[in-house]
């Protein structure tokens, strides 16, 4: 099964650290058009290397007044099945480099974040899954029926060096999962268990966004992109309703390292 969408673009960075002040300035950008139009804002946050720098880097723009924070709703496309706090939960390392200040110094209430949950609240990543469905339905359009997500405006992904986005791991049965979330087993990087959004979720998204850095990543990048088969490169199945963006570096492009 491969995915293709109308709208893919590709915009490629010169290193990582250029990368994540573009994710971050482009994120604003969205944010501010949004609310030109309407509200909420629904954002899907992603863990990873270049995801969490493009956060710490939302958090040191002059753009963050700009923004009606309380306006914003932001929800997580995969989380590690750890405790709460837990340096690993992309949780955590979201709330370290942008979400506590937002909501310390620009009215982003509590309430509006809304963490997939963990060992600390629930049995186990099915649990976990089931609870974050229930979350994600009850901010949803309310179709009743289990399966209805809000409109996420912008959906950020990172993509491991094996393909993966968000918790969709290549030869998984999680590929395959119906409804809005899934939990994990067996993942192949560390911890084992998770709960991720569907393939479903992720397509019922307005715009998704593929951020990815360095060498590591380049051939998987370029299998996506060539349309290679959604169980063995997972990160080409994840297509927006109005648009796809690869925002890369030049090494993940396949340029000179
Ligand atoms: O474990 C995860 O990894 C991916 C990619 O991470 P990266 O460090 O290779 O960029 C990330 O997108 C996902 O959210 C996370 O749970």
């Amino acid at each position: 099964m491969s995915v293709t969408t109308p709208v893919r673009l590709v915009v490629v960075h010169p290193d990582k650290e250029v990368l994540a002040q573009a994710v971050a300035a482009r994120l604003l950008t969205r944010v501010l058009d949004v609310q030109s139009v309407r509200s909420p804002v629904h954002v899907v946050l992603t863990g990873g290397t270049v995801g969490i720098a493009s956060l710490a880097a939302v958090a040191a723009s002059p753009l963050v007044p700009a923004v009606d924070w309380s306006g914003v709703h932001l929800w997580w496309g995969d989380e590690r099945f750890l405790p709460d706090d837990d340096p690993d939960r992309n949780e955590t390392q979201a709330r370290d480099a942008l979400l506590d200040g937002l909501i310390a110094e620009h009215g982003l209430p509590e309430a509006n974040v809304h963490p997939m949950p963990g060992p600390t609240s629930v049995a186990s990543p099915e649990e976990g899954a089931a609870a974050y469905a229930a979350l994600l339905a009850a901010a949803g359009p309310g179709e009743g029926d289990g399966s209805a997500v809000p409109a996420f405006d912008v959906l950020l992904l990172g993509m491991g060096p094996d393909g993966h986005v968000a918790s969709l791991f290549p030869g998984h049965e999680g590929l395959a999962a119906r409804g809005t979330t899934t939990g994990v087993h067996g993942s192949p990087k560390p911890p084992p268990e998770r709960v991720s959004l569907t393939f479903d979720a992720i397509r019922s998204a307005r715009e998704v966004w593929i951020v990815a850095a360095g060498a590591e990543k380049a051939e998987q990048v370029a299998a996506a992109l060539a349309g290679k088969p959604v169980t063995e490169v997972p990160a080409g199945g994840a297509v927006g309703q109005t648009r796809t963006l690869w925002l890369l570096d030049a090494e993940a492009a396949g340029g000179p390292k």
